[in-house]
């Protein structure tokens, strides 16, 4: 196996020698023990213009390392985004080679690009609130031409859910309430606006806005409420 894996190494190495006017391939990336998870929202082909415009414009507002690798601070952070949530904890990749290791988050499950959820999400930290920019593909139809209202309670329940997690560690879902207000376009790119309203105890109370990308317009509106759980909790409710 590891002599096949060098073997294979070895003749893209020959490849990129004969071909230098390619971009090298980093043999690194095929390593196949890889300790980093992939990170799900970063820019693909199957993204509009749109939803490049909009992810442009929230990049400029985040943290970023400057050229003498210093860290320039700004409210906004992007998200990475897994394949699964046990990946956000240290050692997780392995552990999620472990536990029910074929499972994956319901958004992140399906491998053509741009079929089902692109998004990405930017939280402010100090506003306690987060954006998700979100291009619905073609998979997700619920009405002729519509987004299904199940896979937009889906991206409330995954951002809410990821703004709750971010700001208080393991949640989860125990209540969610959403009005439809306007239907939305198949294809569209919308904003999913989240932001903590209280914290009771292990309580934690968020509202949601889903607009327009320029926030004209109003589709959708939410309130959830995650509690916070223990590792327990999670693994005793298994059989
Ligand atoms: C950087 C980080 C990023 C992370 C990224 C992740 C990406 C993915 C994100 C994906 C996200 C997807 C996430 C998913 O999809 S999670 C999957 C969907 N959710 C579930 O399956 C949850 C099932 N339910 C439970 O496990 C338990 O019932 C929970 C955990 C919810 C509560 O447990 P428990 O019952 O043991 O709690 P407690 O007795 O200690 O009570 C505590 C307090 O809570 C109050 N209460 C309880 N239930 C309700 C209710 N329904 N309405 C109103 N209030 C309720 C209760 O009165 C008490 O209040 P108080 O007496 O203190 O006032």
């Amino acid at each position: 196996m590891l002599g096949h894996i060098a073997r294979s190494l070895g003749r893209l190495q020959l490849l990129q020698s004969s071909l230098p006017s390619i971009r090298p391939v980093s043999t690194m990336a095929l390593w196949p023990f890889s300790s980093q998870p992939r990170d799900f929202s970063q820019p693909n082909s199957t993204w509009s213009p749109e939803m490049c415009k909009v992810y442009d414009h929230y990049n400029t507002l985040c943290d970023t390392d400057t050229e003498n690798k210093e860290r320039k601070r700004a409210p906004w952070r992007k998200l990475p985004s897994y394949n699964r949530s046990i990946k956000y904890a240290t050692g997780g990749i392995h552990l999620s080679k472990m536990i029910k290791a074929q499972a994956r988050l319901f958004t992140r499950n399906i491998k053509e690009q741009g079929a089902t959820f692109e998004y990405v999400v930017f939280v402010n930290k100090e506003e306690k609130r987060c954006v998700c920019v979100f291009q619905a593909g073609h998979l997700l139809e619920g009405a002729p031409g519509y987004v299904h209202g199940g896979a937009i309670a889906t991206m409330i329940d995954t951002v809410t859910g990821t703004l709750a997690g971010f700001l208080s560690g393991p949640i989860m879902t125990a209540n969610l309430n959403i009005n439809y207000r306007n239907p939305m376009p198949l294809g569209s790119v919308v904003l999913i606006h989240s932001a903590l309203d209280q914290i009771e105890r292990k309580k934690q109370f968020i509202t949601c806005k889903v607009t327009s990308t320029d926030e004209s317009k109003l589709y959708t509106e939410a309130t959830a409420l995650f509690v916070s759980i223990s590792v327990d909790h999670l693994f005793g409710s298994q059989n």
